[in-house]
């Protein structure tokens, strides 16, 4: 009820919500195949005339940012990933030429890698794409692979994620004979994102092991003139495509950070860009009941306050959709979580997220939910086409399919959601393609900037995530002492508190860590001696001799 009272137009929580008010709402565009029901958020009848204002400042703010104007102050940018899809808005000709020529690029550079003119040092042809990226880098070609990837596509993707060396050896295995018909594409956008930089030694190494060059098997997306930008000059990698400031990490999907990758695959980049331009066209509109994105975006400012009160859990019923969920966590979540508003003022926004697919999260969280704690609202995500028509149809039950089951599973959980008074959005496309995969990138993208402007926060800045890099480097900064104060002990062990002292740390909790992660692995040559009956705080720890 508090919250209620502090909400514009929030209303009553009804078990069973009469049928005209899910009619009053739905959003349908026949052209991009899309429904939206908000009905299940428990707005009151005056709350779309209430914030009418501020989704028109919102909508109005949007306008200037496709117009180019700086949309994110703090870094002095200009926003332009909607230029992306449709070069001729770009404020400039020579940024229209660049993005126009760009897409041309990509698409010759993959077809002439499909008909082998293109090669690799010694296979025949690159039969594989290995993406090494993080974060924006990487999040958006994963989605993509998941939720359009087949068997039969020109080439099998792989990804190097993370700086996690197992993961690297998990990868590097399921490639396996592969390697040398690898084509590796390395994406930073800042070309210095050491996760992503130590990826690509990891490859680099990998492929001196089979002696041949990195270069020989690699492009770069990533800003000009940047750490890998010069890399990948200096190491004569085969192309190198541009990510330019105007696109942020987590908007990059529809410029060559995206593109790439699925046009190598073989998958329609035409059509996801026309996916997403004709959903910028739609939700471009200031008549709210006629614009998805708006309505998204004032569906979360009910459900959360505005102030991040509930989470979205996304839940599409859609294998193909299970990576959406990750990827909006980081559209949504480094978008929207921040410290300051745009007046400096503390506010502590954000809206988490997280979901897999449905029905699976029925067998696991969907309890909480259900009968739980309240502190989220639901996006189901309904597909239409249970499969592709060529695959018939089987009945597992009388008159019933598995699809009809996904379906009836789908509707269920949104019912009995309802009954508990939890709120629901309902997202229904007709079927997961290359033009639905860029509408649904678009439709988010927008709605996520309009929630910031209702919420007064800048979409587009991350500060927050450089306090955790810099501590990262401080750590490895003091590994280095660590190791140069066993190195001097002569073979002498020395306690926790005496390599401390020696690599001057008043940290003493962090040189713990670090010797209990290196004398775990014990190719990195630091013994621990732990005293019979002893704590881990009694350990001793010397180099292997
Ligand atoms: O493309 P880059 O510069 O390597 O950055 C990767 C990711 O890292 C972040 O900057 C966060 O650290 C994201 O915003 C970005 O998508």
């Amino acid at each position: 009820m508090d919250q209620d009272r502090r909400t514009p137009g929030r209303g009553p929580a009804p078990a069973v919500l009469p049928f005209d008010r899910f009619r009053d709402h739905l959003f349908h565009e026949p052209s991009l195949g899309l429904w939206l029901d908000v009905s299940r958020i428990r707005f009151g009848s005056d709350f779309f005339t209430t914030m009418e204002p501020r989704i028109q400042a919102a909508l109005a703010e949007m306008a200037a940012l496709e117009g180019g104007s700086i949309a994110n102050p703090d870094e002095g940018r200009r926003v332009g990933h909607y230029w992306l899809r449709a070069p001729e808005l770009a404020p400039e000709a020579a940024l229209r030429a660049a993005i126009e020529e760009t897409n041309a690029r990509i698409l010759s550079f993959a077809a002439d890698v499909h008909a082998a003119r293109v090669r690799p040092e010694r296979a025949a042809r690159f039969s594989r794409v290995l993406v090494v990226g993080i974060g924006g880098s990487a999040l958006g070609p994963q989605f993509v692979a998941s939720a359009l990837g087949t068997p039969a596509d020109r080439m099998q993707i792989h990804f190097f994620d993370n700086t996690d060396p197992d993961g690297i050896d998990r990868t590097l295995d399921a490639i396996g004979d592969d390697l040398g018909a690898t084509l590796a594409v390395i994406i930073s956008k800042s070309g210095g994102t050491k996760e992503t930089r130590n990826g690509m030694l990891e490859l680099e190494a990998a492929y001196r092991r089979l002696g041949l060059s990195l270069g020989a098997h690699a492009v770069a997306v990533t800003g000009e003139g940047s750490e890998l930008d010069r890399f990948a000059t200096k190491h004569g990698f085969l192309a190198r495509f541009p990510m330019w400031d105007w696109v942020g990490g987590r908007t990059s999907e529809l410029s060559a950070v995206g593109l790439l990758p699925a046009a190598l695959q073989g998958l329609s980049i035409v059509e996801m860009l026309q996916g997403a331009r004709e959903t910028d066209e739609v939700t471009r509109s200031k008549e709210v009941p006629r614009n998805p994105a708006a309505l998204l975006a004032l569906a979360w400012y009910s459900a959360t306050g505005g102030v991040g009160r509930k989470d979205m859990v996304l839940l599409p019923y859609k294998d193909r959709l299970e990576l959406f969920s990750r990827y909006l966590q980081q559209l949504v979540m480094e978008s929207l979580g921040k410290r300051l508003d745009r007046q400096g003022k503390e506010v502590f926004q954000g809206i988490a997220v997280y979901g897999n697919k449905g029905s699976t999260d029925q067998h696991a969280y969907v309890q909480q939910l259900r009968d739980g704690l309240d502190n989220f609202f639901v996006t189901f995500i309904e597909v239409l086409r249970d499969r592709a028509p060529s695959r018939g149809v089987l009945e597992v039950d009388p008159g019933v399919t598995t699809g009809d089951y996904l379906d009836g599973f789908l509707q269920g959980t949104r019912k009995a959601l309802t009954e508990s008074g939890r709120e629901s959005i309902t997202l229904t496309i007709d079927t997961v393609d290359a033009r639905a995969v860029g509408m649904l990138i678009a439709l988010y993208e927008r709605a996520v900037g309009l929630y910031a402007s209702l919420v007064g926060i800048n979409a587009y800045h991350q500060p927050g995530v450089e306090a955790g890099k810099k501590a990262a480097q401080e750590v490895l900064d003091l590994q280095a002492k660590v190791l140069a104060a066993l190195g001097a002990s002569a073979g002498r062990a020395l306690s926790l508190a005496e390599v401390a002292k020696a690599a001057g740390a008043d940290d003493v909790e962090t040189v713990f860590w670090i010797l209990r992660h290196l004398a775990a692995n014990p190719e990195r040559g630091v013994v621990r001696e732990v005293p019979q009956g002893g704590s881990p705080f009694d350990a001793k720890y010397r180099l292997a001799r």
